[in-house]
C-alpha cells in the first residue's frame, strides 16, 4: 500500500497509509472501533477503489483488475454477515474454486480434492451437506475461511475472523494462519491473540497507520492509553506470552 487513502464526502476514512507486507508474513491489523481497519482491508481486496494512492500485489498496481483476477491472488474473509442462502456448506466452500474455472465448466477432480482438503483443515467435513441456514455463527465463519483456503491464494485478508469462534477454534485458526506459507493480513480485536500469533502488528487510529513493528514494540502503555483509551500495562504470562492487563478506562486519553 502506498500513500493509500479512501474518502467519503464527510472526509478521509483511510488516510495516507504506507505499508509493505513481505511474502509469507502474518500481520495483525489492530485499532479501536471505527479506526479504518475494515475500510483498509476492503481497499486491499479491491472491493473499494482507493481515492488516492496505490495497492500493489507483487509490485503490480491492482487498479482496474477484475474481481476474478484479484481472487486468483488474494482471498478476503469479511466480517460475518447474515447471508441467507439455500446452498449447502460444501457448495459455499466450493465457491473458492470459481475464479479458476471457465463459466461453462463444473468442478473437476482437482477442484474437488482442494475443497475436500479445505473442509478437512477447518474440521468441517462432517457438515458439508448441511444447509447454510442450519449452521451456527462459528460454523459459518469457519466455512468462509475454508472457502478462502480453497482459493489457494498467495495472500489472505481476514476481518475479525475469530469473533464467532469458541476459544479452541480461535487458537486453531490462529495456529493455521501463523503456520501457513501464505501472506496474511488479519484484523483482530483480541490484542493477546494478535501479539501471540502475528509476526508484526500494525496499529490504526482515526484512519492513519500510527505504528508498525513487533507486538511488544507496538503495544506500549502509552499507545494503549492514547489509541485504545485504556489504562493498561503489558507483561508476560507464565508461558512467556505478551499480556495486556487493563486497570480500566483511561482518564485522559489523547
Ligand atoms: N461508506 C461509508 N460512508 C461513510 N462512513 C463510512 C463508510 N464506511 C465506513 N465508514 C466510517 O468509517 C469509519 C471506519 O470504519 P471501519 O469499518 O473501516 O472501521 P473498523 O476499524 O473496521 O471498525 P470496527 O473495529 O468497529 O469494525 C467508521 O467511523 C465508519 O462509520
Amino acid at each position: 500500500m502506498e500513500n493509500l487513502s479512501w474518502s467519503v464526502p464527510g472526509g478521509d476514512i483511510v488516510r495516507n497509509v504506507d505499508l509493505e507486507i513481505g511474502s509469507g508474513e502474518t500481520v495483525g491489523l489492530i485499532g479501536p472501533n471505527g479506526s479504518g481497519k475494515s475500510s483498509l482491508l476492503r481497499c486491499v481486496a479491491g472491493v473499494r477503489t482507493a481515492s488516492a494512492g496505490t495497492v500493489r500485489y507483487d509490485g503490480r498496481d491492482i487498479r482496474g483488475w477484475s474481481a476474478r483476477r484479484i481472487a486468483r491472488h488474494t482471498a478476503f474473509v469479511e466480517q460475518a454477515t447474515e447471508s441467507e442462502t439455500d446452498l449447502r456448506l460444501g457448495d459455499v466452500v466450493a465457491l473458492g474454486r470459481m475464479p479458476f474455472r471457465s463459466r461453462w465448466r463444473g468442478p473437476d477432480r482437482a477442484d474437488r480434492a482442494i475443497v475436500d482438503a479445505a473442509l478437512a483443515r477447518l474440521g468441517l467435513t462432517g457438515l458439508r451437506t448441511r444447509g447454510w441456514r442450519t449452521l451456527s455463527g462459528g460454523e459459518r465463519q469457519r466455512a468462509h475461511i475454508a472457502r478462502a483456503l480453497a482459493q489457494q491464494p498467495r495472500c489472505i485478508l481476514l476481518d475479525e475472523p475469530t469473533n464467532h469462534l469458541d476459544v479452541r477454534h480461535q487458537y486453531e485458526l490462529m495456529d493455521l494462519l501463523a503456520g501457513t506459507e501464505q501472506t496474511v493480513l488479519v484484523a483482530l480485536h483480541d490484542l493477546s491473540l494478535a501479539a501471540r500469533y502475528c509476526d508484526r502488528l500494525v496499529l490504526m487510529h482515526r484512519g492513519s497507520l500510527v505504528a508498525s513493528g513487533p507486538p511488544r514494540a507496538v503495544l506500549t502503555p502509552g499507545r494503549l492509553r492514547d489509541v485504545f483509551g485504556i489504562d493498561a500495562e503489558t507483561g508476560h504470562d507464565g508461558l512467556g506470552n505478551l499480556t495486556v492487563a487493563c486497570r480500566g478506562v483511561a482518564r485522559d486519553p489523547a
